[in-house]
């Protein structure tokens, strides 16, 4: 079996790819610990400029949390392990120190549309989709996404995505905010390479700098508090009958 995470490096943009087309990039134990890892290996490189978060294959950027292993976590205390672990993931990407960007080559369900939210530009490949559906499954964003979200859009666009659960469609994200780009039909890479062509030539020190700017706007110990109660909010909800039973909905709707 391939990696589940792979790091690729261009003259320009640092990849982080989830590779895991057959769960649609779900996240497991396995991808939150190597995510760790990545991150902090880009982080301390001097020479990375900017980080592209993405997935293999067209069908999925991101379905969040693998339900096909989180579904044995019963216990709040088991969910809040999990939950804190990933969310540790999402702020590090919220305050890396150069720009990120959320290459959307497909669908961000759940913690997918978490992950998406913590970086700073979000590029969507026309057939891309995007759901905060976590409320379908009796459950709240568990990795920190909502109060990132809440950072990212105007308040009001962010709770209407997060209280509809609903899937929206690329241009419908652009719309509200969300996505600042909706790609054209060509090769995902090429074209968000081709989107950020100007910044090829800003020397890195000033690409870190504007970044620090705009982590400037945000008050980050606030945000490290607020998302630690959403994961205890999460972790309370993960308990839940109803949240259980949601997710064996899902696991059992091809059987
Ligand atoms: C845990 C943290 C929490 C948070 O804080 O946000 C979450 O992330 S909760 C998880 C939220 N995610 C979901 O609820 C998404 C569940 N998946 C789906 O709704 C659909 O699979 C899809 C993502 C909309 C894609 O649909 P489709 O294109 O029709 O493909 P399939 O449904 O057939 O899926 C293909 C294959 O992938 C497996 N899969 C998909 N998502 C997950 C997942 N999140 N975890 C584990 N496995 C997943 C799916 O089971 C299929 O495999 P097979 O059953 O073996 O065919």
């Amino acid at each position: 079996m391939g990696n589940k995470l792979n790091l690729k490096r261009t003259d320009f943009f640092t990849y982080i790819e989830l590779n895991r087309p057959e769960k649609r990039n779900a996240i497991d134990y396995e991808v939150i610990e190597q995510l760790h890892v990545m991150l902090d290996e880009v982080k301390e490189k001097q020479e990375d400029k900017c980080l592209v978060i993405t997935g293999t294959g067209e069908d999925a950027f991101c379905s969040g949390g693998d339900l096909s292993v989180f579904h044995e976590l019963y216990t709040k205390e088991d969910a809040y392990q999990m939950l804190h672990q990933m969310s540790r993931v999402l702020f590090k990407l919220y305050a890396l120190n150069i720009p990120t960007v959320a290459l959307l080559n497909g669908l961000a369900i759940g913690g997918g549309a978490e992950l998406a939210t913590a970086c700073d530009f979000r590029l969507a490949a026309p057939q891309s989709k995007i759901g905060f559906v976590q409320g379908k499954l009796a459950i709240t964003t568990g990795w920190g996404g909502a109060s990132m979200l809440m950072e990212r859009l105007r308040p009001e666009d962010a709770f209407e995505m997060l209280l509809s659960c609903q899937i929206y469609s690329a241009q419908q994200a652009k719309e509200l905010g969300f996505v600042q780009q909706v790609l054209g039909n060509n090769d995902v890479k090429t074209e968000a390479e081709n989107h950020f062509s100007a910044w090829r030539n800003v020397p890195l020190q000033v690409l870190k700098a504007y970044k620090q700017r705009k982590l400037d706007r945000t008050n980050l110990s606030s945000l490290k508090g607020r998302i630690q109660k959403e994961v205890e909010e999460c972790s309370i909800l993960w308990e839940t009958d109803i949240h259980h039973q949601a997710v064996e909905v899902f696991r059992q709707r091809k059987r």
